[in-house]
């Protein structure tokens, strides 16, 4: 697939599901007019019918971009998660049509740590019973299971960005933080890296869950995985809804053997604010339940509309590829006065000397040329005199294991 230097004017960008309105700001700033903001995700035949003008993408967790999502998108250059997650995106898919991916993996964790913290004191007081009480007209003046944070054991699951955040604040609260990851990781303060998840489940007073989707995180907290809870301990779930059994959870807030829960991210989403939200906790008091608000604040929003904006304008720009979720990384400079172009290619022996065959067969002088892979995919970017780019990018197209070429001015 070969794409010609576009005019800035005739760069279509789609951004969906609310992302925050310092994108579009940053896109006009940078000369892209073309930049249509909707609300909420699309169901895939809309997303599929839509993307087929679209060079680049912009989507938050709730759009699914699978790979026949790709098939549809023949123009699409680049995707911008507005978010940390990327389980949303078949990225094989991606890197097979030459699209990269690019996320904001830092911008929201402090929002998410904060929301995780406020839910512990919260549930510790058994505040969301009372206050929906209190809501119903019934006075529930008591001390019965409530609880400081003081000196509570706080077992994190997954000790990244955003578990090793939270054990920073929960430690300025007095609290004891112990946690499992399969990695090993530098313990932060006081905490602990316990030997397997058992051993954190068994000895924490309140479980927090920060690890990716991945097929080995699917349920990974199940009937089995609470029993092994102590009794009257909290679970709170703000990674992702495949992590949790929902109704096992929901069995054992029922049957009072955890304190409560808060859970902000679910198997099955609703798709817009519009659509309804259907779950077993619904109903259950002790559990706060919220719509996937962990990153949604005003500042992770502003900055991740400013970070991921940036990101994709640079690429479309200069073919920068740093931070890429899929793609080789490339930091590249200007490139004032030649014309650059990028080749996409499969990673297999003999595509570096086919390119520069090409460019020795018609005579082009190479100005500057880098040379990226990640796996499967290889990257190349050629500076090359602006006369003769039109006819080597041509060329360039038919080497074979090419998956995108494009110049840019
Ligand atoms: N509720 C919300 O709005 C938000 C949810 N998230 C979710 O939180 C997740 C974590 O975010 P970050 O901390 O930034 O990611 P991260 O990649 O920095 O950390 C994830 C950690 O989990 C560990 N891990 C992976 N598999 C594991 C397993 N099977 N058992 C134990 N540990 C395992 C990794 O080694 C890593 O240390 C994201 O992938 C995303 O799904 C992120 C932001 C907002
Ligand atoms: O804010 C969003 O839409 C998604 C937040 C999230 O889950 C993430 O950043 O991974």
């Amino acid at each position: 697939m070969t794409r010609t230097s576009l005019d800035k004017s005739r760069i279509r960008f789609l951004l969906l599901e609310g992302i925050h309105p310092s994108a579009v700001e940053l896109l006009h700033a940078q000369g892209y007019t073309q930049v249509e903001a909707l609300s909420g995700a699309l169901p895939e035949e809309e997303l599929k019918a839509k993307i087929a003008d679209v060079h680049f993408l912009g989507i938050r967790s709730r759009t699914q971009l699978t790979a026949s999502v790709f098939e549809a998108a023949n123009k699409l250059v680049a995707v911008g998660a507005f978010c940390i997650g990327t389980n949303q995106i078949d990225l094989l898919a991606a890197s097979a049509h030459g699209v990269a991916v690019f996320n904001a993996p830092y911008s929201n964790t402090r929002s998410v740590a904060e929301l995780v913290l406020g839910e512990s004191i919260l549930l510790l007081r058994g505040v969301p019973g009372k206050s929906a009480a209190a809501h119903r007209g019934q006075w529930l003046k008591t001390a019965d299971n409530a609880f400081e944070i003081r000196g509570k054991v706080l077992g994190i699951v997954g000790y990244g960005s955003i578990g090793a955040q939270l054990s920073v604040l929960a430690e300025a609260l007095g609290m004891q933080v112990l946690f499992h990851d399969v990695v090993t990781k530098l313990p932060l303060g006081n905490a602990r890296q316990v030997r397997d998840l058992e051993e954190l489940l068994s000895a924490s007073d309140i479980v927090s869950l920060h690890v990716p989707e991945l097929p080995s995180t699917q349920w990974m907290i199940g009937a089995r995985q609470i029993a092994a809870m102590k009794p009257g301990a909290i679970l709170i779930n703000a990674s992702r809804g495949t992590v949790v059994e929902i109704d096992a959870l929901a069995a054992a807030l029922k049957e009072g053997r955890l304190l409560g829960a808060a859970v902000d991210v679910f198997p099955v989403e609703p798709r817009t604010n519009k659509d309804e939200f259907v779950s077993p906790l619904r109903g259950l008091d002790n559990v706060i339940l919220t719509p996937h608000i962990g990153g949604s604040t005003m500042e992770a929003q502003a900055n991740i509309g400013l970070e991921v904006a940036q990101k994709l304008v640079k690429y479309s720009d200069n073919g920068t590829t740093t931070t890429s979720v899929n793609f080789p990384e490339a930091a590249l400079p200007a490139h004032p006065g030649q014309h650059r172009l990028l080749h996409v290619h499969r990673n297999v022996p003999g595509v570096m000397s086919e390119i520069n065959k090409v460019f020795a067969e018609a005579g082009t002088n190479i100005c500057a040329q880098y040379l990226q892979t990640r796996g499967d995919l290889g990257y190349v970017v050629t500076d090359i005199e602006a006369a003769s780019s039109e006819r080597a990018l041509e060329k360039l197209a038919q080497v074979p294991g090419t998956i995108r070429s494009r110049v840019l001015f």
